[in-house]
C-alpha cells in the first residue's frame, strides 16, 4: 500500500457497511455472488485504455482485516434515534472476518475496453460488497492516468517522457499513485524521489528559474551549475531572453567539455516551443553540441505534443506534470462494480442485470470472463463470456449497444483469457510481476494494438461485445425484469 493509512477496511462508503449489516441481520450474508468491476465508456475518448491498480488492490485484500481500534470506531457509529449503527454481534461478526473471496483480475498494463470486467470477485455477498469501494478507487484513478501516460507517450513517438507531476497532483497517495501508473503507461522517470525509493522508478530531473534568478546573471547562474554537477547538467534557458539562454548554456558547456564532461541539453518552459526549440537546435548543432538534448515543459499534454511534432519542434525529452496526473480533460474514469450473479436456496445461479433507460448501461449478466483474439500479431476483437453456463462455441462478438452489429472472428485467430486468478479462498494465488515486467507487458500490449485504435483523435472502434449466448441470456432477462417474458 503506498499510504499505510490507507490500508483498512473502513477505505469505503458508509453504506458498503450498512448493506453488509442487513445481510448479516437477514441471515444471506454467505450467499454466493458474483460481481464484476468495469467502465462503460473509456476516457480521453481514446481508443483503449490501459489497466492499472491491481498491485494495490492486492496489497489492500492481503490486509482487510479489522483491528480492534476500527471495531471500535464502528461502535461510535449511530443511527438516526442515537442507538448504535451496529449491534454488538454484528461487531463480534466482523472482528472474525477473514476475506474468503476467489479474485480473478486482468494483469496491470493490459490493453483493456468498455464492458470489460477488469476484475471479478466470487464469494460470500457480504465480502464481496465490502470491498466495492477501495476496488474501484484503485483501478479507476490508476487506470486513468497509465491510459494518459500511453496517449502522452504515443505522442512523444518514443521519445522519452518525464513525469513532473508531484506539485499539481491529487494530494499525497494521488501523486504516489499517478507517478505509478504514469511508468506503466510509459513514461521514462519520474521527477518524485518517493517514488522513486517506493517504487524503483527512476528519477531525472533539470533545475528551476529560482536557480537562476539567484544570481547576478544567467551564465554566472549555469557555471555555478556546472560546477557543482558537471555529469547532470540540463541548463533551463527561458528565464529571460530564450535564445540568450541557450547561447549562455552553449559557453558554460565548451567550458565543461575542456575538463572531460558533456553538457547533456537544455530545458525551454515558455513560449513557442516550436520556434524556439528549431532555433535552439541550429545554435547547439552550430556550435558543435549535436547531441545535447532539448527538452520541453509547460502545460504539455498529448495534443499539444503531437501539434509541437507536427510544427517540427526539435525536443527530445518532454516533460509532463499537471496535465498528466490530473487526467486534466477528464479528471475521472467511471468504472462501476455491479452484480452478475446469485446463488439461490437451491445453489443454483441466478444472473443478474441492472436495467437502464440507455441499453448500453443495461449491465452484464453471469460469471463473466474475457476472450480475447489475437490474428496476425494484432489483437482483433473480445468476446465477453459467461463462464457460470461453460462459456462459448462460437466466435460471434455482437454489440451490446446495437445486437445486429456482429463480428464473426475467423478460425485462425488465437484466444487467450483476460481474467486471471489472483486469489482463490482468500489466499493470494497470483505470481506477481515486478513493476518493470508490468511496464514491458503494457509496451508488448500496445505494440499489438493496431495504430488505427491507438490514434489519438477518432481512433478506430475495437470490436468487444457479447458471446452469442450471453446475449441470449442477457436479452431474456431484460424482458422478464420488463415483464415481457411469460414467467417474469
Ligand atoms: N508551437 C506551439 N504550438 C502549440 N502549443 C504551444 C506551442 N508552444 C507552446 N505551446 C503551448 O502553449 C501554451 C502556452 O502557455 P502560456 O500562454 O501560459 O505561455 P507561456 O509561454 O507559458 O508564457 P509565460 O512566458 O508567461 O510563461 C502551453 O500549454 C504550451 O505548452
Ligand atoms: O507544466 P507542467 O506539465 O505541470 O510541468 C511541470 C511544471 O512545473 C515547473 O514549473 P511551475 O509550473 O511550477 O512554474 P513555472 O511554470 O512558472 O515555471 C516546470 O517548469 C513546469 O512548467
Ligand atoms: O526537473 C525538472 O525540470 C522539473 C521537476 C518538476 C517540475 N518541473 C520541472
Ligand atoms: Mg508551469
Amino acid at each position: 500500500m503506498q499510504n499505510h493509512a490507507a490500508a483498512s477496511p473502513l477505505l469505503t462508503d458508509l453504506y458498503q457497511l450498512t448493506m453488509a449489516y442487513g445481510y448479516w441481520k437477514t441471515g444471506t450474508h454467505e450467499r454466493e455472488a458474483v460481481f464484476h468491476l468495469f467502465f462503460r465508456k473509456p476516457p480521453f475518448a481514446s481508443g483503449y485504455s490501459l489497466v492499472a491498480g491491481l498491485a494495490d488492490v492486492i496489497d489492500w485484500l492481503r490486509a482487510f482485516h479489522f483491528d480492534e481500534d476500527e471495531l471500535a470506531y464502528l461502535q461510535t457509529l449511530e443511527g438516526n434515534d442515537g442507538s448504535p449503527l451496529f449491534e454488538e454481534g454484528f461487531i463480534d461478526y466482523l472482528r472474525e472476518l477473514k476475506f474468503t473471496c476467489e479474485v480473478d483480475a486482468v494483469p496491470e498494463g493490459t490493453v483493456v475496453f468498455p464492458h470489460e470486467p477488469l476484475l471479478r470477485v466470487q464469494g460470500p455477498i457480504l465480502q464481496g460488497q465490502l470491498v466495492e469501494t477501495a476496488l474501484l478507487n484503485l483501478i479507476n484513478y490508476q487506470t486513468l492516468i497509465a491510459t494518459k501516460a500511453a496517449r502522452i507517450c504515443e505522442a512523444a513517438q518514443d521519445e522519452p517522457v518525464l513525469e513532473f507531476g508531484l506539485r499539481r497532483a491529487q494530494g499525497v497517495d494521488g501523486a504516489l499513485a499517478a507517478s505509478r501508473a504514469a511508468y506503466i503507461g510509459g513514461c521514462a522517470a519520474t521527477s518524485n524521489v518517493l517514488a522513486g525509493k517506493l517504487f524503483g522508478i527512476p528519477v531525472k530531473g533539470t533545475h528551476a528559474h529560482s536557480w537562476v534568478m539567484s544570481f547576478d546573471s544567467e551564465p554566472e547562474a549555469f557555471q555555478a551549475y556546472a560546477d557543482a554537477m558537471p555529469n547532470n547538467c540540463v541548463f533551463l534557458v527561458d528565464t529571460y531572453d530564450t535564445l540568450d539562454g541557450v547561447r549562455a548554456a552553449i559557453e558554460v558547456g565548451k567550458r565543461l567539455r575542456e575538463t572531460g564532461h558533456e553538457m547533456v541539453g537544455v530545458r525551454l518552459d515558455s513560449g513557442d516551443l516550436a520556434y524556439l526549440s528549431i532555433e535552439a537546435r541550429k545554435l547547439l548543432d552550430a556550435a558543435g553540441f549535436p547531441d545535447a538534448v532539448i527538452v520541453a515543459s509547460n502545460d504539455l499534454d498529448e495534443t499539444i505534443i503531437a501539434s509541437l511534432k507536427q510544427q517540427g519542434a526539435k525536443i527530445g525529452l518532454w516533460g509532463v506534470g499537471t496535465k498528466l496526473v490530473t487526467a486534466f480533460d477528464q479528471p475521472a474514469l467511471g468504472g462501476v462494480y455491479k452484480l452478475g450473479a446469485i446463488r439461490d436456496g437451491a445453489g443454483n445461479w441466478q444472473y443478474r442485470l441492472k436495467l437502464s433507460e440507455q441499453s448500453i448501461k443495461v449491465s452484464n449478466p453471469g460469471i463473466l470472463q474475457v476472450r480475447r483474439f489475437v490474428q496476425d500479431g494484432l489483437i482483433a476483437g473480445d468476446q465477453i463470456i459467461n463462464e457460470g453456463e461453460g462459456g462459448e462455441t462460437s466466435r460471434t462478438i455482437v454489440d451490446p449497444a446495437d445486437s445486429m452489429r456482429r463480428k464473426r472472428v475467423t478460425a485462425e485467430a488465437s484466444e487467450e483469457l483476460l481474467l486471471q486468478p489472483i486469489f482463490r479462498n482468500g489466499e493470494l494465488v497470483y505470481d506477481r510481476p515486478t513493476l518493470e515486467e508490468t511496464k514491458a507487458h503494457a509496451r508488448a500490449e500496445l505494440s499489438r494494438t493496431h495504430p488505427g485504435i491507438r490514434r489519438l483523435l477518432n481512433p478506430h472502434e475495437y470490436p468487444v461485445g457479447l458471446g452469442p449466448q450471453l446475449h441470449e441470456l442477457k436479452h431474456k432477462l431484460i424482458q422478464q425484469a420488463r415483464g415481457e417474458a411469460p414467467g417474469a
